[in-house]
């Protein structure tokens, strides 16, 4: 299993341009099940949950080629079975689903996997099909469903999931009539969906809002489209600059997407400057970062996915801070690790309280989840010594090209076989 040694205590300086969006790129893969006609997407990013995205839509029986960051797919002609072998390392691999059902009138797709960060059940994804007229049966594993024509309908969630809402919008789009989606998810891979979406053919109102209105349509056509650059990677490299004490410039960032993250970052007293039109954020020399408090809430709130990440910049600030992890129930898996590193930091329940230190120092520490791994990474940054991180796989999830990136910009990082 590979390794990243990490030699910190160094400032970086220098450009880090974002690439495209993991979470953003998935469901519109899984879109591309419904489209009639081959579909070019750019600016993929080249992950681990993309590869197996790809091997998933190929095993449905889609053509896929892929050349760099442009990807083809031609869902000609599918099947409805995704198996366990290529589901259980991805959470996202559920999103076949709502698809599958609304162009085959059937599915059989394994429980899927993911990061072990709660226990993460899919029963809002269900409830939503079912009253679109889907039924469901679990059988080993799977889950097993059928349907005649989707029918439109009025979804309320429980709380507004990300993948619920992308698996139930798609559906929606090929069902008969309307259908409203009420309590929906507003993260914008969601609106990048729904724009894809809008570009082959859907007839889509709201995305973006919480509530969000579907036409049906027949058809959907293959259309060319480029996938939004991913906030959250941007959001860790801006971590990267500060927790260093260093100079990034960001380019390629979805600046609008980031503000919850910007002002929490301003907050601590990170200094940036923010060109919204250029997609540029410069994180400049900040020596007084302070803890704050920070709670993690759906879309426009602070994401779940960055706070791994502030968590390793508050270990390093002055005086203490404190972060409410409202979205999942098991997302801490970071705090031992950091701890290792010398952070202090208690945990009681759904909260940690952050005392910052001094420095940190190097040691050898276990990823346990991809923004868990981002965190390490970061601290690994700001640490004195080597810091080892094992079970990098879980990184290449979702950060393309993480050494090199980070290696120009001056920092000591190495992958060992
Ligand atoms: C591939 C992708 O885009 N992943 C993102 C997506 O995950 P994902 O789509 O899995 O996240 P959801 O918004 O669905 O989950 C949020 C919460 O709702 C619960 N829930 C969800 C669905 C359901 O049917 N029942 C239920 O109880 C989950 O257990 C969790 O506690 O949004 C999360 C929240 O922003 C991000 O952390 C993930 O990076
Ligand atoms: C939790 C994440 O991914 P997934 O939902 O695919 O597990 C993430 O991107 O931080």
């Amino acid at each position: 299993m590979d390794k990243l040694l990490v030699e910190g205590g160094r400032p970086l300086y220098g450009e880090i341009q974002v690439s495209g969006s993991k979470n953003a790129s998935l469901p519109i893969l899984m879109a591309c099940l419904m489209l009639s006609q081959e579909t070019t997407l750019y600016n993929v990013p080249n992950l681990r949950d993309i590869n197996t995205t790809l091997k998933l839509l190929e095993y449905l029986g889609c053509k896929v080629n892929k050349n760099r960051g442009i990807i083809k797919v031609c869902a000609s002609k599918i099947q409805p079975e995704a198996p366990y072998d290529l589901v259980r390392t991805m959470r996202a691999s559920i999103l076949c689903l709502g698809p599958l059902l609304a162009v085959l009138g059937k599915a059989k797709v394994a429980l899927p996997g993911g990061c072990a960060i709660g226990s993460r059940p899919v029963d809002l994804h269900l409830k939503g099909l079912e009253k679109m007229g889907a039924s469901f049966q679990l059988e080993q594993g799977y889950i097993i469903g059928t349907c005649s024509k989707l029918k439109g309908t009025h979804i309320y969630f429980d709380f507004p999931t990300v993948g619920g809402t992308e698996n139930l919008l798609m559906a929606a789009c090929l069902a008969e009539g309307e259908t409203i989606l009420e309590n929906a998810a507003k993260e914008p891979e969601i609106i990048d969906l729904a724009n894809f979406l809008i570009e082959a053919g859907a007839k889509i109102q709201g995305h973006g809002t919480s509530i969000i209105k579907i036409q049906g349509v027949n058809k959907l056509k293959g259309i060319k489209y480029e996938v939004m650059p991913d906030r959250i990677e941007a959001g860790t490299y801006m971590i990267a600059g500060a927790i260093t004490r260093g100079e990034i410039t960001i380019t390629n960032c979805p600046v609008e997407e980031l503000d919850a993250v910007i002002t929490k970052l301003k907050e601590m007293g990170v200094k940036c400057s923010v060109d919204s039109e250029k997609k540029i954020v410069q994180i400049l020399e900040s020596t007084d970062i302070q803890g704050i408090d920070v709670i993690t809430a759906p879309y426009p709130g602070f994401p779940t996915d960055m706070q791994a990440q502030i968590m390793a910049l508050m270990c390093v600030a002055k005086g203490s801070g404190m972060i409410k992890e409202t979205i999942f129930e098991n997302r801490f898996m970071h705090v031992l690790e950091l701890v290792r590193l010398g952070a202090n930091i208690k945990l009681s329940g759904d909260t940690a309280l952050i005392r910052g230190v001094s420095f940190l120092r190097g040691a050898p520490v276990m990823a346990s989840d991809l923004r868990a791994s981002a965190s390490l990474v970061l601290a690994g940054l700001a640490a004195r010594g080597v810091t080892e991180i094992h079970r990098v796989y879980h990184l290449d999830r979702g950060y393309e090209k993480i050494e090199q990136k980070l290696s120009k910009v001056g920092a000591k990082i190495w992958r060992i076989k």
